[in-house]
């Protein structure tokens, strides 16, 4: 009996002057007997390989499939739109993250509320505050499934399949700024459900004019495209008018796209949010959301607060605070007043009158109120 060293060196010894054939002259066998014990020996080995490396392998992939999981690091982060939701994900307490199926009984159901635009209105910033309702889920991306021609075909089941994991009670929503103005959404939401919620956020149109500029500005420039004059693109110079076939421009008529939806939905399936309180006044605008979803409030006050910094609120978990990624709330070119002025009266003209249609309705009050000059 040695030490183990000693015994360990005495086994290896072993193993090479077996596997050297020395050991073998020793053994009473015949050479193909003692062929045979040695092929044993090395097919054993190599199942104890084997076996080694596959326990290995598993656990390295379910290991690191349950960190990327938990992490949610995949291409969505990539998105300079979505990173600060992603990273607000990872701050936030007690919700199961989208892809993780983890509490029992939550299920991806399709949306019992959209947010459909407007674009440059405040969609994203209402869908984040309204997340931190613990009966609220909300999707992270922007689905483009009624707009897009070719998502659309793909199916309810698809779509339903890209919805985040909800428990029973909670609401379900989505937001696609786009949906607003393709001709073929409120028709196929209907279809969908005819008695789904839509939220409609809308801000002063001339404001939304130059946050449209604004952004398509900042991506022209980020690929090194030539970019016009807010000027050259909003007025017509053969008539000196507003160009409303500038795609920005016919955003902003928002008495036209919202007569649309109101030709599939009744009224009170339809909130308004007024986009430019949202930005001074979230948690009134919140509360009116609450309500409009038959929730109760949950989302306190000390949830948000105003950032100094970004001019916007944002806002606050266990693990620190959130506010909304760079693309939202740039700095706004410095415009002619003039050419702003025309704008403003111009887009009231088209707009004021035919909003009259709808001033029974309290929730109209934003734009009736942006419908106006002011
Ligand atoms: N809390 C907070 N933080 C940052 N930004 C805020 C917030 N609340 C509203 N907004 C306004 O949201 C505008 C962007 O609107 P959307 O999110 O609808 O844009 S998009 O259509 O999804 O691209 C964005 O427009 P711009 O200021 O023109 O960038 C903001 O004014």
């Amino acid at each position: 009996m040695g030490s183990w060293p000693f015994r360990y060196r005495c086994h290896v010894k072993r193993l090479w002057n077996l596997c050297m054939l020395a050991e073998l002259d020793s053994w009473p066998l015949t050479v193909p007997e003692k062929l045979h014990r040695v092929m044993g020996v090395i097919k054993r080995q190599l199942y104890v390989t084997i076996i080694v490396f596959s326990i290995f392998l598993v656990f390295t992939f379910s290991f690191n499939s349950y960190i990327w999981s938990s992490l949610k690091i995949d291409s969505k982060l990539q998105n300079e739109n979505l990173s600060g939701y992603g990273f607000r994900k990872l701050l936030e307490d007690g919700k199961s993250s989208a892809d993780r199926p983890l509490v029992p009984g939550s299920q991806k159901r399709l949306p019992q509320c959209i947010i459909v635009g407007a674009r440059k209105c405040g969609t994203r910033a209402l869908l984040e505050f309204l997340s931190l309702h613990p009966q609220i889920k909300v999707a992270d991306m922007e689905m483009h499934f009624f707009d897009d021609d070719e998502n659309y075909t793909k199916g309810l089941a698809w779509y339903q399949n890209r919805m985040p994991y909800a428990l029973p009670g909670q609401i379900t929503i989505e937001k696609t700024p786009r949906y607003f103005i393709a001709e073929k959404v409120p028709q196929r939401i209907q279809a969908m459900n005819s008695s789904v919620k839509l939220i409609v956020i809308l801000r002063n149109p001339s404001t939304r004019v130059v946050s449209d500029y604004a952004q398509v500005y900042a991506n022209k420039i980020a690929k090194n495209k030539t970019v016009s004059r807010f000027e050259d693109v909003v007025i017509d110079p053969r008539t000196n008018k507003v160009n409303t076939q500038y795609k920005a421009v016919r955003i902003s008529l928002y008495y036209y796209h919202l007569s649309r939806w109101y030709l599939y939905f009744r009224r009170h399936q339809i909130h308004i949010v007024d986009g430019d309180k949202l930005i001074t006044h979230p948690l009134e605008e919140i509360r009116e959301v609450e309500k409009f979803l038959g929730l109760p409030h949950g989302i306190s006050e000390d949830r948000l607060y105003f950032n100094e910094t970004r001019g916007f609120y944002c806002m606050k978990f266990q693990q620190g605070e959130h506010c909304l990624g760079a693309t939202k709330g740039r700095k706004h070119p410095d415009i002619d007043p003039d050419v702003l002025q025309k704008l403003h009266v111009e887009q009231s003209l088209n707009q004021s009158e035919r909003m009259a249609d709808f001033t029974d309705i309290a929730k109209f009050e934003p734009i009736r109120k942006h419908g106006r000059f002011h």
